[in-house]
């Protein structure tokens, strides 16, 4: 078995779901278990639905802009659309009679409830327009699979559940399932965090004992850097798992961090191609392999916020104080990226995800002196040289550290 994963990117329109069937048909397609996720930006738009119903603004509209345009993208791939559109048309339908039934005053359950719409819709029209043309294949309700805890938005896996749900599946077979969706004990939908179909792909690969796992993106594989921040950028041929989930885990988007993990644990050789150019090698990551090339890789971490906390009365802080900042941080679900401290002060780079940042300082600022610089950019060079410096702008840099072969350096947008 093999398990191949399509993002938003390589779906997000007609053109998209003809290439996805054009590369199956090149690549091949037996004996796999395809993750897709929601078409484009779908999810954030659901998102926006959970916002406006929780606003009391008209989410309906938002809705039927959504159907509208999953209705157009199935007209345009399907000779006859009329199943399709019904099939789509009855997904919006059950989500406006959820929303206008709800009690629960649970943001996150309901969020949950709400995005898997994306997932849910994207696979019945690529599993159907599959099926239409001849790749015949099974599409799975990834919630009768991969069990959760009743963590809405973050769905913590459990993993023994899941994985005999998962060897239940025959290993022959082609199948289509959706990324980033689960279920809790209830059978209410969970998801995995935003971008996580990555991590489900492995999950798949990991209870399948895969032979490989193939994600396909709008990149010729992993580069040095984003394409989008950083120019003239290098393909990696090769990387370790654990250089894979160096990058991932300091901001490298390409691969959703929570994915090396299952792999690693198997030895599954994993790889990142181009859903353009599908023969092409791209990059593969395996166990022990080094970084080929031997580059600089850049990483660009937005969105970042650097706080400095100082002691009011010049005491030490110690590390009862730390353990007190740190344990709130995680309670306003508050992450960390970067920490630094002195006798007195303790600098902080910080992602607020959840915008709790405000609530947090609140918190904090009778017992320490709290200084802020918000929207800050973080960089990350690993295997950094003597020119790594002259590639970022650090006209206005705020703080550097720099760890065995890892700069970091913050500095203002
Ligand atoms: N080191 C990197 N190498 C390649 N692409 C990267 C890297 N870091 C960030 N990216 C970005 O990741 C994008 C692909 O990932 P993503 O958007 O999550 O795909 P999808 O949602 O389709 O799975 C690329 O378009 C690129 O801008
Ligand atoms: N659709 C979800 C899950 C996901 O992983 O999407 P993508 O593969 O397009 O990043 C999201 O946007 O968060």
């Amino acid at each position: 078995m093999k398990v191949f994963k399509f993002g938003g990117a390589s779906v997000k329109d007609a053109e998209g779901i003809r290439n996805v069937a054009n590369l199956l048909q090149t690549v091949g397609y037996q004996n796999t278990c395809m993750i897709v996720s929601a078409m484009g930006k779908s999810t954030n738009a659901l998102e926006e639905v959970v916002k406006r119903y929780f606003d009391q603004d008209d989410y309906t509209e938002t809705i039927n802009e959504i159907e509208k345009q999953h209705i157009e993208i199935a007209k345009e791939v399907f000779e006859d659309a009329t199943d399709v559109s019904n099939e789509i048309s009855q997904f919006f339908n059950d989500l406006t009679s959820f929303l206008r039934r709800n009690k629960s005053p649970n943001r996150s359950y309901v969020y949950d409830q709400v995005v898997c719409c994306g997932e849910l819709i994207s696979t019945k029209i690529i599993s159907m327009y599959l099926n239409s043309i001849g790749l015949a294949n099974e599409w799975l309700d990834v919630r009768d699979y991969i069990k959760t805890d009743s963590t809405y938005r973050e769905g913590k896996v459990d993993w023994k559940l899941t994985e005999s749900n998962i060897a239940q599946l025959p290993k022959t077979g082609f199948y289509i399932t959706q990324g980033f969706l689960g279920s809790d004990p209830n059978y209410f939908t969970t998801t995995l965090g935003r971008e996580g179909s990555d991590y489900s792909a492995a999950i798949f690969a990991y209870c399948t004992n895969a032979d490989s796992m193939t994600i396909w993106k709008d990149v010729p594989g992993v580069l040095n850097a984003d394409p989008r921040y950083f120019n003239d950028t290098e393909l990696l041929n090769h990387i370790s798992y654990e250089e894979a989930i160096e990058l991932a885990y300091y901001g490298a988007s390409v691969i959703h961090p929570k994915t090396l993990q299952p792999l690693q644990q198997k030895e599954i050789p994993f790889f990142v191609k181009s859903f353009i150019n599908p023969l092409e090698a791209g990059t593969a990551v395996e166990k022990g392999q080094p970084l080929n090339p031997q580059v600089p890789c850049f990483i660009l971490k937005k969105e970042q916020h650097l706080v400095r906390l100082s002691s009011k009365d010049f005491s030490f802080i110690t590390e009862d104080k730390l353990s007190g900042l740190f344990t709130k941080l995680y309670q306003y679900q508050i992450k960390v990226n970067l920490m630094q401290n002195s006798a007195i002060s303790l600098s902080l780079c910080l992602e607020d995800k959840y915008n709790n940042l405000e609530q947090f300082i609140l918190d904090v600022e009778e017992e320490f002196k709290v200084q802020v610089d918000e929207n800050v950019l973080l960089y990350t060079i690993r295997h950094f040289d003597a020119n790594s410096d002259s590639v970022i702008n650090k006209d206005k840099e705020l703080l550097r550290q720099t760890v065995r072969e890892t700069l970091q350096i913050v500095v203002k947008n």
